[in-house]
């Protein structure tokens, strides 16, 4: 089986939300987007919901799925949609660090080499909707 990872493209006033992954070293300092692994018996709206608030303390509504399968390294998927914050604003609890990129920004941060062809998707859709 696949390990289902979900990313939460969390999007206010045009702008992406980025963060940057203090763990494990080989990752740490690279960028994402939060959210995490989908624990047996949770949906993935669920886990990505849970996600954030354990690693923002956030409150998201999801909007809308972004691509499909994305495959990172090894056996995982990433599955993302987009977001917006109905409660709280994001504090880095997890993360080294927290960023939001306008559209022109979005290559401003070393993501994630697994994250780099959402990024390019997220960059049609925002500079459509912006
Ligand atoms: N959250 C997230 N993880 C990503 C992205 N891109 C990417 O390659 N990954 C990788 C990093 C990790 O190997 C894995 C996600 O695991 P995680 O450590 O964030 O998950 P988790 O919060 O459930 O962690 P844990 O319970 O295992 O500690 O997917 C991304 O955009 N967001």
């Amino acid at each position: 089986m696949d390990l289902v990872v979900v990313g939460a493209a969390i999007i206010s006033d045009g702008r992406l939300l980025s963060a940057q992954r203090a763990e494990p070293a080989h990752m740490a300092g690279g960028w994402e987007l939060p959210g995490g692994k989908v624990d047996p018996g949770e949906s993935d709206e669920e886990a990505l919901v849970r996600e954030c608030r354990e690693e923002l303390d956030i409150g998201i509504r999801l909007d809308r799925r972004v691509g499909g399968d994305w495959r990172l390294s090894g056996r995982s998927l990433l599955r993302v949609w987009t977001a917006a914050i109905v409660e709280g604003e994001p504090r880095a609890l997890e993360h080294l660090a927290l960023r939001w990129l306008t559209p022109d920004e979005l290559y401003d941060v070393d993501w994630l080499p697994g994250d780099r062809p959402v990024i390019d998707e997220l960059e049609r859709l925002l500079k459509r909707t912006t």
